[in-house]
């Protein structure tokens, strides 16, 4: 569309999320063709010039950076999108910010509460717009449960349970740190399954259940000691390979999660099921655009698990794909975002979720890690 207003984007981190975001961009205004702004891939950022200029070429960014502070004092870019891993989320945020960009940045939003305080307060004083890659809501059958729930049709919510299972660590030869194996290390990841795995849980979790108040949690690490990648020695592991919590919500209803690399068979298996008075809803990721919805009203005889398949046009993003039926996937929930967050930059209204929103997710995880640190009941915040 010739009248849409380019918003230059610049990109750090060509890896995993390098690449769905990438997608995102470059497949956005042909399904959203509405929007007002078209993302235009002017450059990406990495420390390897080779790898970065393969990455660019690969995904036709205009040019490369191999270091993220001059990405940032480049005029030409509008909005920096942070795809590095988490020790370096505040440190890029908040000198992002001071030179007035919009952020995009990865989850967790920073290594604990104290990070993330600073950059609320940068984005916050820079008035930019901001926003973190949940993209887990984003999936039209989570976004539907978000509306259900908002209409009331659960009535008062008594339980909400989430897992998030993996087995990619159990191997004890598996050595940690360095540029392939951060999430092993503490000191790039902040936690281990905790800020990786259950703040998604966590994220969806505050988005269609409300606060939590206080948590009661248990860590394990299974493998104590791994070889680093930057020492060439066995090291302590610092990380938590596996968590598990209790929690209040600020409604009243309990919580229930769960999150680990040790659970053989499942690669990345997220499930939810929220269970209220009149209703109860479920959703596994390996299944995403199904959503199980069990309505008491129902006539007894017909009484049951429905499995709603989200792919109707008045199911939330569904019509801007294809045809009643056929259904979308992983990459799309990247997709959405993106047109959300252009959305956002045309009408100055937030783009969920902010910085401040993210923020709450990285409380509990800081409650939940110390809880189980410490063996007692923690209140969040
Ligand atoms: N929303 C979601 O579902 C997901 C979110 N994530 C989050 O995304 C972030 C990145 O994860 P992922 O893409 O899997 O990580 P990868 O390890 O795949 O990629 C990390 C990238 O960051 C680059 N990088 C690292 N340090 C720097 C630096 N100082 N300056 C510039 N570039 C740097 C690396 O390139 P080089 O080594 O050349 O510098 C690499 O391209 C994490 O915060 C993670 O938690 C990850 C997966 C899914
Ligand atoms: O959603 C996710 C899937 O798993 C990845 C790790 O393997 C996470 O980093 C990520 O956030």
């Amino acid at each position: 569309m010739p009248n849409q207003k380019p918003l230059n984007i610049g990109l750090i981190g060509y890896g995993f999320m390098g690449r769905t975001h990438s997608n995102g961009y470059k497949r956005v205004n042909d399904f959203f063709p509405e929007l007002a702004y078209r993302p235009v891939l002017k450059a990406v950022c990495g420390r390897t010039a080779e790898k970065t200029q393969e990455f660019a070429d690969q995904w036709q960014y205009e040019s490369i950076e191999t270091d993220w502070r001059k990405l940032i004092a480049r005029d030409d870019i509008d909005a920096v999108d942070i795809c590095t891993p988490n020790n370096s989320h505040a440190e890029i945020a908040i000198a992002a910010a001071e030179a007035g960009k919009m952020i995009l940045c990865e989850k967790p939003l920073a290594l604990n509460p104290e990070e993330g305080e600073r950059m609320i307060a940068a984005v916050e004083k820079a008035g930019v717009a901001n926003t973190v890659w949940y993209n887990y809501r984003r999936v039209p059958a989570v976004s539907l449960a978000k509306q259900l729930i908002d209409e009331g049709r659960l009535g008062r919510i008594f339980h909400y349970r989430a897992n998030f299972l993996q087995d990619w660590t159990i191997n004890e030869d598996l050595p940690q740190g360095g540029a392939a194996l951060w999430r092993l290390d503490a000191k790039a990841a902040g936690s281990g399954v905790t800020g990786d795995l259950l703040a998604h849980c966590i994220d969806t979790a505050v988005w269609l259940n409300g606060s939590i108040t206080d948590v009661s949690a248990m860590t394990e690490t299974f493998v104590k000691e791994r070889m680093h990648n930057e020492t060439g020695k066995m090291e302590p592991v610092t990380i938590d390979d596996a968590c598990a919590f209790l929690c209040h919500f600020g409604n009243g209803s309990l919580g229930l999660f769960e999150s680990t690399r040790y659970a053989r068979g499942h690669k990345a298996l997220y499930t939810f099921e929220i269970n209220g008075e009149h209703a109860s809803i479920r959703w596994d990721l390996h299944d995403l655009h199904r959503l199980e919805y069990f309505d008491h009203a129902d006539d007894s005889i017909v009484r049951g698990w429905r499995s709603v398949h989200c792919t109707d046009g008045d199911m939330p993003y569904m019509d801007k794909w294809w045809v009643p039926g056929l259904q979308i996937g992983y990459e799309h929930t990247f997709v959405h975002q993106v047109a959300d967050f252009l959305k956002s930059v045309e009408t100055g209204e937030p783009c969920n979720p902010t910085f401040r929103d993210a923020q709450e997710t990285q409380q509990v995880c800081d409650a939940v890690l110390e809880s189980a640190r410490t063996r007692q009941w923690k209140n969040v915040g």
